[in-house]
């Protein structure tokens, strides 16, 4: 009964031990050690029922900080007091709520953690985060704390409590969801535990991917509900901080060079429908591009470099923005030269990206522009052969971005680029599959990609664009084997840098 009765006004502003004892309490970097022996003497007195009545008459007093100050001191070994005191947590919803705030708020990771994981085990009813905004916000600052903490082995049981549905239904409770599954994979990564925090992340984009699904459905059944300025606002700054999650994981795969998790990070964010705001994509570039160099400029088959990375290739009519669009991707002004003379570009330009890493290098090839009316037809013939051979030949090309201007649509040359791909891959046998599905089992593969530039010169994409774009596709039968798909792009506006670089991670398998 010590304890309880110490619990009252008198003994805090005596000068007794028990009263040093808490100001250390408040103190706890300067604690000597063996402070708090005289608390857990008090703990062990108490019946769990004396703590669990004492809770709730500090529950409405509003004391409940002092509990949790005085009955669960960090320093303090487990054992039967300690523990009384935490079943007192689990007697009503309330009491659990409060003594767990009250240890976030003391920032007590591992007492929170005990509180928690108490309840667990009694499968007592936790915090409905589905129904209660409160309990949504108590889970999230749960996790953050344990995240603050590093207590991987906390974070990992909140996420099976979470996917066993203990904090409300996962469909419905995704914003905290995100909160968990984004501090599981920062933790994990801290304990250099990549492929445990890419999955993680994939977890999380298959239930934000089960939300959406939901929720067209309801989008379907009723009309949308009608939004004012203040809820514009509030959304907006929910997104933002939705943002800064996402940011904070594929910062923190940078970090450790773990692209596939970067790039996890960007399909979940996808599906969880969130539009990626300018600190994602300087996160994602300075992620995945941490250096990038001029190779050499190479003018047939010999002169190209050692194959020895996986490369992706930019082709398309002079003028079109090949060069703008390289350096859109890696996040640089001037890498590839720009110029609004066409035919700037006048050889393969290769460029590294990432060379001193083996795992995340990759070229880059900003082509030559076909069909340069300036340019003697002998010089166009040399150039066609040498991209033939290039497209034939070169192994490690892994994804061609084919870019067509979208106020002008599919001119002559374009159709002749179409038409080389579609022999060539015909003549394979489908060898390399132009598909937009395709995956790392079916061997070598090149991904073409239909890119529409400068967008933002037009308010929209034509239908005679969009005809004539469709038209040559199937004329060249690169439609008969599968979709070709379409990216709409502008290097003025940086739109469509994320499909770009959606397509990107195909270009090294160590990304997928
Ligand atoms: N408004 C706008 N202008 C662009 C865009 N992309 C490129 N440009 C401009 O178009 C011109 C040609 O761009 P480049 O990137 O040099 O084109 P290219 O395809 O590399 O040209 P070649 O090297 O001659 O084959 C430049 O004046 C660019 O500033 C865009 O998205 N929007
Ligand atoms: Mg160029």
């Amino acid at each position: 009964m010590a304890f309880v009765r110490s619990l009252g006004g008198g003994l805090w502003r005596s000068t007794s031990r028990q009263c040093r004892w808490r100001r250390q309490r408040l103190a706890p970097l300067s604690r000597p050690p063996g402070a708090g022996v005289c608390s857990v003497r008090l703990l062990e007195t108490a019946s769990a029922s004396d703590v669990a009545t004492r809770v709730r008459e500090l529950q409405r007093t509003g004391a409940v900080r002092k509990l949790a100050q005085l009955c669960l001191p960090p320093e303090v070994a487990e054992g039967e007091a300690v523990s009384s005191a935490v079943a007192a947590t689990a007697e009503d919803a309330g009491t659990f709520a409060q003594v767990l705030r009250a240890l976030i708020r003391l920032n007590s990771a591992r007492w929170a953690r005990a509180v928690m994981e108490h309840r667990f085990r009694l499968g007592t009813e936790m915090p409905r985060a589905d129904t209660d905004p409160a309990a949504a916000a108590l889970v999230s600052s749960y996790v953050a704390l344990l995240a603050r903490a590093g207590d991987v082995e906390a974070l990992r049981a909140s996420r099976a409590a979470f996917e066993a549905g203990l904090y409300g239904e996962p469909t419905r409770t995704l914003l905290v969801g995100e909160r968990v599954y984004h501090r599981c994979a920062q933790a994990e990564l801290v304990k250099e535990n990549a492929a445990a925090a890419v999955d993680c992340i994939r977890a999380l984009g298959r239930l934000a991917q089960r939300v959406s699904d939901a929720t067209e459905g309801e989008a379907e059944a009723e009309s949308p509900p009608r939004t004012d300025t203040d809820e514009g606002d509030q959304a907006a700054q929910l997104a933002a901080s939705r943002l800064d999650l996402y940011e904070a994981t594929l910062r923190a795969f940078g970090k450790k060079r773990y692209l596939r998790g970067v790039f996890t990070t960007i399909e979940t964010m996808h599906a969880a429908g969130l539009e990626p705001n300018a600190a994602i994509f300087e996160a994602l570039a300075t992620s995945a591009v941490r250096e990038v160099d001029f190779v050499k400029g190479a003018v047939s088959m010999a002169t190209l470099p050692p194959p020895q990375h996986p490369e992706v290739a930019f082709a398309g009519r002079s003028n079109v923005g090949k060069s703008s669009l390289v350096n859109m991707l890696v996040g640089r002004r001037a890498l590839a030269k720009i110029s609004k003379t066409p035919g700037k570009t006048q050889q393969f330009n290769y460029f590294v990206a990432n060379a001193r890493d083996r795992h995340n290098a990759f070229y880059l090839v900003d082509l030559p522009g076909v069909g340069y009316a300036r340019v003697s037809k002998q010089q166009r013939g040399e150039w066609e052969r040498f991209f033939v051979d290039y497209v034939a030949q070169r192994q490690t090309l892994r994804l061609l971005f084919h870019l067509i201007d979208s106020r002008v649509g599919v001119l002559d040359e374009d159709r002749r680029l179409m038409h080389i791909l579609a022999e060539l891959f015909l003549s394979t046998n489908g060898r390399w599959n132009i598909a937009a599905d395709a995956d790392a089992a079916s061997g070598p593969e090149l991904q073409y990609v239909v890119v529409l530039t400068k967008a933002d010169k037009t308010s929209g994409i034509s239908p005679r664009v969009q005809e004539s774009l469709e038209a040559a596709l199937e004329e060249s039968r690169l439609l008969q084997w599968r979709d070709v798909p379409i990216a709409i792009t502008s290097a003025t506006t940086k739109r469509g840098r994320d499909a770009m670089w959606r397509f990107m991670r195909r270009v090294n398998p160590h990304w997928r």
